[in-house]
């Protein structure tokens, strides 16, 4: 199989992180390398560690253990005064994690409401984050409203309808939009598909699929769902009780799993 993600520069690189809450509870040991393009599937059953690893390699929860290196852009950096590109997670100041967040990060939450402001309208929910880029104008922070909710398959005659209004499928929808509206270059995504109906799962899937592709998006995705990250991920992770089990192509691990919770996993998501 094809691997260009391999020939790709890294993103992110996680060094033996370790965040643990009680034993096994929380995520160990763990290491890897985003490259850039690249979809990362982390999957595992409930309690087996995904969004504690999401969170630390989000910026969001300190390690008690190892490091998290963002290889940021040039310019980003410029504006920080730093002299390297690559970016010590936790070395760096909260402000300058919130900033990574707010210019080059997306952040897409299971419940669209933790990621949306719901006080005002969908338009601004997806103006809003470039306004933080320094966006002034009003007639193309509306214009890139209006694209968006198109790109995400919503109604763009509903620029002014509060999201409130929306169903969850299509505040999910939004959520993305509002997300991917300032083409971040590494997206972090915590079951992007979950507390949907299964119709609206598909639909949505699909469009994510088209996303993650015609944008080329670097993503870390956190899901229980196999049949999503086989859709989406090049590569994946397999958790179990906080570690790595098994790791490497979406392909090669869900047709030819080789660690025996895999197997279990793979057998009893995909054998009817
Ligand atoms: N803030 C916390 N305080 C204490 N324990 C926690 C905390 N967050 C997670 N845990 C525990 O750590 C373990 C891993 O939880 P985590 O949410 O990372 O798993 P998960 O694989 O994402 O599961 P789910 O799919 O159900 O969200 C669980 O046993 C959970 O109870």
């Amino acid at each position: 199989m094809k691997r260009p993600q391999l020939t790709r520069p890294a993103l992110l690189e996680a060094r033996d992180i370790t965040r643990l809450y009680g034993p096994n509870q929380g995520c160990q040991d763990i290491d890897f390398t985003l490259h850039q393009g690249e979809v990362l599937g982390i999957v595992g059953e409930s309690g087996s560690g995904k969004s504690t690893l999401l969170r630390v390699l989000s910026g969001l929860e300190k390690p008690d253990a190892g490091q998290v290196f963002y290889h940021s852009t040039d310019q980003a950096s410029a504006v920080a005064g730093e002299a390297r590109d690559e970016l010590d997670l936790y070395a760096i100041s909260e402000a300058r994690r919130r900033a990574l967040l707010r210019m080059e990060w997306g952040l897409v939450h299971q419940n669209p409401r933790d990621g949306l402001r719901l006080g005002v309208s969908a338009g601004a929910n997806v103006g809003e984050r470039l306004m933080a880029l320094g966006q002034r104008h009003y007639g193309d922070l509306r214009a890139a409203g209006q694209d968006w909710m198109g790109r995400v398959e919503l109604d763009p005659g509903r620029i002014d309808d509060a999201p409130i209004t929306f169903s969850g499928g299509m505040q999910q929808r939004l959520q993305i939009a509002r997300t991917l509206v300032t083409k971040p270059r590494l997206v972090f995504m915590d079951e992007p598909t979950g507390g949907l109906d299964v119709s609206v799962q598909a639909r949505l899937l699909d469009m994510l699929r088209t996303l993650t592709r015609e944008l080329g998006l670097s993503v870390v995705l956190v899901t229980h769902d196999l049949a999503v990250a086989r859709l989406l991920a090049h590569r994946l992770m397999v958790m179990r009780r906080g570690r790595v089990v098994e790791a490497g192509l979406t392909d090669q691990i869900l047709d030819d799993p080789q660690h025996d919770y895999t197997q279990l996993l793979v057998s009893s998501v995909l054998t009817p």
